[in-house]
């Protein structure tokens, strides 16, 4: 497998550094070994989200251009690329955010369970139940811890006071926060550390019971320890749902998915298990900006 050369090569491309073949002989520390081994991470798995001929504009930007993309179904995909080359907006379709912003335009099909969900039948409620986000920044409700994920709840769903209890604790417990947070239920979630805002907000999207997970750079705000939290969680939560990452981190790109999509400028240049991606890359494009030589 190649090492990237720094942990964020998008950011600090270091053009002078190894040689692809450098880098395939280079010795690779266990901490960047890859999730799942590519066996099982091309195991036959149900597609899950699927975007077919997609493509976005922001008013006249052709901002994603014919994007083809097959999301497998309990596994971790990764969307990695240079700054500005479309994942965030991706992302942002998967659950149609975007619509509520003037002058933001999809088109093609992005099908979850075979079901298009850029059509305007397709119910909002079944979206937004289906498929949950969370962002860079976490961002806590100004309210107690208990409430910023029962508010959540209740808004979807009507359940006795010890129903609530128990569906609030089973999200905590998904999102490794439970133990730190169980006695103090009724402070202020704004007193909790950034690493515990973050597995709040994961809590929070996991508690409506989504199929799919949204990660945008869930741990660019966090420090290494934070981050190799969020990064367990993510291998323990893929149990469960079909996660999509963006990351300009590329070792955690190696760590914590199955599969990984590059994108530039718009377009999807490739799309494969993150052991090729990261190992045998087809395209030169893929190769330069896995090894640091352009962000
Ligand atoms: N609201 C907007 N209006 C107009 N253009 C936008 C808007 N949001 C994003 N863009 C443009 O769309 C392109 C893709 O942006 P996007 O945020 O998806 O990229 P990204 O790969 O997520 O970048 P980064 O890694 O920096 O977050 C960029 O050229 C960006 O300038």
């Amino acid at each position: 497998m190649l090492t990237p050369t720094l942990d964020n090569a998008a950011c600090k491309p270091d053009r002078n550094t190894h040689s692809m073949n450098d880098l395939r002989t280079a010795d690779v520390p266990q901490r960047i070994a890859l999730a799942t081994p590519q066996r099982e991470a091309g195991a036959v798995s149900p597609v899950k989200i699927a975007a077919r001929g997609l493509d976005f504009h922001y008013d006249r930007f052709h901002a994603l251009k014919s994007i083809d993309l097959e999301v497998p179904e309990k596994r971790v995909t990764a969307l990695i690329g240079p700054s500005g080359c479309g994942k965030s907006t991706l992302l942002r379709i998967f659950n149609r955010i975007y619509a509520l912003y003037p002058k933001q335009v999809a088109s093609g099909e992005v099908l979850l369970d075979g079901e298009n969900i850029l059509s305007p039948k397709y119910p909002m409620n079944r979206l937004r139940s289906k498929v949950g986000m969370v962002f860079q920044k976490p961002v806590p409700f100004p309210m107690t811890i208990y409430e910023n994920i029962a508010y959540a709840i209740r808004h979807h769903e009507k359940m006795s006071k010890p129903d609530m209890d128990n569906r609030v604790e089973h999200a905590l417990r998904q999102a490794a926060l439970w133990d730190e947070v169980k006695d103090k239920m009724g402070q202020s979630a704004l007193g909790l550390s950034g690493g515990q805002q973050q597995r709040l907000c994961i809590a929070r999207a996991v508690a409506l019971r989504p199929e799919v997970l949204l990660l945008d750079e869930p741990t660019s705000a966090l420090d290494p320890i934070s981050t190799s939290r969020i990064e367990q969680l993510v291998e323990e939560l893929k149990q469960h749902y079909t996660i999509l990452i963006v990351t300009h981190n590329m070792q955690q790109a190696a760590r914590v998915s199955d599969f990984t999509a590059f994108m530039y400028l718009g377009d999807l240049i490739e799309h494969d298990t993150t052991e090729t991606i990261f190992s045998n890359p087809s395209k030169q494009q893929t190769e330069d900006y896995i090894t640091g030589r352009f962000g």
